[in-house]
């Protein structure tokens, strides 16, 4: 549904070329929702504003439900035909909102449809439509100024939808709110995603944000997108960062050079036996539970813990075999980086 290929933006400040988007290569599939995370700098704001031209990219390819938008003439204001039509068919939600204080919020809502040139009849009556699939009809008649912040979002949320867009795009839509408002925004986003089938693109610096609602997602740094995928394949993967960090499991153990230890996945139907007893009564060995969480993770129960065995790798391959053979993902950690050997 969005594909980019060899993204790259180069923005020019003060004399200086800076590279916020260095061949980016993102695939994102027909009705999912896919996150984007990475820390401050990594270029997620400037690759969402480029996905719907907002801002042009120096070089490379924007396709969005099979329209190669950087094919069209114009960006931003001066947008072609071609592209305000293709826009329309994007929404976006902003971390500030951005609606017009000035105007209730049924005429926030109806703003995009002013512009597109609705008559005032069939405005009103999408407007409405909107403001109750958000839970909001009965503050049709308020002004901005006056509703919560999750409000706010819920109303941006119904503007983004207006010109029933197949792609929504959310720039940081939660960054603004408590967790708890920001559990129901994301909430949401889940239900919209599945009731209207669409396609939801966000951008965000937390993980949890990715854990709660993504089904796939990309980890950028420095411009360049350094891992990607479902979360289900990504958490099956013992090098995964982005898996790491929906995990995060605390200390990687004793540090003896005689030690193993070991990071245990299980997911779904995988058996939620006692394993950790199991493997030590039948090898009679002594196991040390470092860290251990259960997430549910794109809708699915997920698990991970990190134990250390005593011995080193060789001394327990047969353990380490059991735990395969009773259905558990296991990964052997390099204690020197912290990453599967
Ligand atoms: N208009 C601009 N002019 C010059 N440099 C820019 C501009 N916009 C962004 N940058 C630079 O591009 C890089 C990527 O910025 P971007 O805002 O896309 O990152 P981000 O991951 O969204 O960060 P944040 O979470 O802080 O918004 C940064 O080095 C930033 O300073």
């Amino acid at each position: 549904m969005i594909t980019t290929k060899d993204l790259t933006k180069v923005y020019r400040s003060r004399g200086r070329d800076v590279l916020a988007l260095d061949s980016v290569d993102l695939h994102v599939q027909e009705g999912e929702v896919f996150g984007v995370v990475g820390t401050s700098g990594a270029g997620k704001s400037t690759l969402i504003r480029c996905v719907n031209l907002l801002e042009r990219p120096t070089s490379g390819t924007v396709t969005v439900d099979g329209v190669e938008l950087t094919a069209l003439s114009g960006s931003e204001q001066r947008a072609g035909r071609e592209l305000r039509e293709a826009r329309r068919r994007i929404g976006m939600v902003f971390q500030h909102f951005n609606l017009l204080s000035s105007r209730t919020v049924q005429q926030n809502v109806e703003l995009p449809l002013e512009i597109i040139g609705l008559d005032r009849h069939d405005r009103r009556r999408k407007a409405a439509e909107l403001l109750d699939l958000v839970g909001l009809a009965d503050k049709a008649g308020s002004y901005p100024g006056q509703l919560s912040g999750g409000q706010k979002q819920r109303v941006g949320i119904a503007r983004a939808l207006a010109g029933d867009p197949k792609v929504l795009l959310s720039d940081e839509a939660t960054s603004a709110l408590d967790p708890e408002t920001t559990r129901s925004i994301l909430q949401l986003l889940r239900d919209l995603n599945q009731q209207l089938g669409l396609t939801v693109l966000l951008i965000t610096h937390e993980m949890d944000v990715i854990k709660s609602v993504c089904d796939s997602a990309a980890l950028m740094r420095g411009g360049r997108v350094v891992e990607s995928g479902r979360l289900t394949d990504l958490l099956a993967d013992g090098h995964s960062r982005i898996a790491r960090d929906l995990f995060p499991l605390g200390d990687f153990g004793s540090g003896q050079a005689d030690r193993t230890v070991l990071e245990i996945t299980f997911q779904g139907d995988a058996p939620a036996q006692p394993f950790v007893s199991q493997l030590a009564r039948t090898y009679q060995i002594d196991i040390n539970i470092l860290g251990a969480a259960v997430e549910t993770i794109a809708g699915r129960l997920v698990g991970r813990m990190r134990v250390e065995l005593p011995g080193s790798h060789t001394d327990n391959v047969v353990p380490i075999g059991y735990l395969r053979q009773q259905g558990l993902q296991v990964d052997v950690l390099d204690l020197s980086n912290g990453v599967a050997a």
